[in-house]
């Protein structure tokens, strides 16, 4: 059996349960070899983030650099990337080097409302990386800031996702999470293609959502990287992340983590 290696460009989270620390744990749990490229240091736990680090342009550009000159990688995510220089930096080291499915995770705001992303790194965003994704997941809060429009319907969801598509996306998802006005779990799926579905899973009442972006989009890094179709990829990313939510650790004092084992546990019971 060949490892599959994915890669993860993003923030730590010392608290573990966003950025890196769930992207490598969430790759472990399938199986996938997980390497990683740090963008920042964050101070943060369940009630918020104290401090941000940034890494210096020319670190990230090394790890990044580093793991590409000697894996092969079969697909790759970004998360927090905190600046201007650190994505116009990743978006042309990552056209240097063979096409690699990437999966950005367009990281703005923690819950607790401190910023991840500088305001004016939006615009580089949206003109550099974007047009190189395979799949964007914004949730809804950040499509908004992606295109300027506000989001409340379904409707207006599916007309964000077309909007985010023209930036050249090759598909995106519109994350249901931030939604208040319904029982489930409501994820749209769109893609270049004309394909697109919604995925609804029941909506669980805890607290403990710390991470649930990062979880989600680093399933779906793993499974593309297994080798799973896009639309396979995202139908299991979102079991993985329905799972970690549903049996909450209850660790923490504020918004506690997801239970990254939780997908294999449910999985060996079913067998
Ligand atoms: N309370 C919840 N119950 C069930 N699923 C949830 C809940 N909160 C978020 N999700 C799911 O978790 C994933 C991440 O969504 P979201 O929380 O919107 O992302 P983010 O962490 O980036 O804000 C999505 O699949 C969303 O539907
Ligand atoms: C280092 C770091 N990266 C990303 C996030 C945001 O994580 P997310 O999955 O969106 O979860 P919440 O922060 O909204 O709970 C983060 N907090 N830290």
């Amino acid at each position: 059996m060949t490892v599959k290696v994915a890669l993860t460009i993003a923030g730590s989270d010392s608290g573990g349960g966003a950025g890196i620390q769930a992207d490598l744990k969430t790759f472990q749990e399938l199986g996938v070899f997980g390497t990683s490229a740090l963008t920042a240091i964050t101070a943060q736990n369940t009630q918020g983030v104290h401090g941000v680090y940034p890494v210096p342009v020319e670190g990230v550009v090394a790890q990044v650099r580093a793991v590409l000159d000697d894996f092969e990688v079969k697909a790759c995510k970004t998360g927090m990337l905190f600046s201007t220089e650190i994505i116009m930096a990743i978006a042309s080291l990552l056209e240097e080097y063979p096409p690699i499915p990437l999966v950005i995770d367009p990281v703005m705001i923690a819950k607790g409302g401190q910023s991840l992303l500088l305001q004016e790194a939006v615009q580089a965003m949206k003109e550099n990386l974007i047009p190189i994704a395979t799949i964007i997941t914004p949730n809804i809060p950040e499509a908004e800031v992606l295109t300027g429009m506000k989001i409340v319907t379904d409707e207006d969801i599916q007309e964000a996702a077309q909007i985010i598509i023209e930036l050249g996306a090759r598909a995106v998802i519109m994350k249901g999470g931030h939604r208040n006005d319904v029982l489930e779990a409501k994820d749209y799926y769109a893609d270049c293609e004309g394909q697109s579905f919604t995925m609804t899973t029941p909506w669980v009442q805890t607290k403990d959502t710390h991470g649930t972006g990062c979880t989600f989009a680093a399933a779906l890094t793993g499974f593309i990287a297994k080798g799973y179709s896009l639309s396979d990829a995202v139908a299991e990313a979102k079991q993985f992340i329905q799972a970690a939510i549903e049996d909450s650790l209850r660790i923490g004092s504020g918004h506690g983590p997801t239970n990254h084992w939780a997908y294999n546990r449910l999985k060996k019971e079913m067998h």
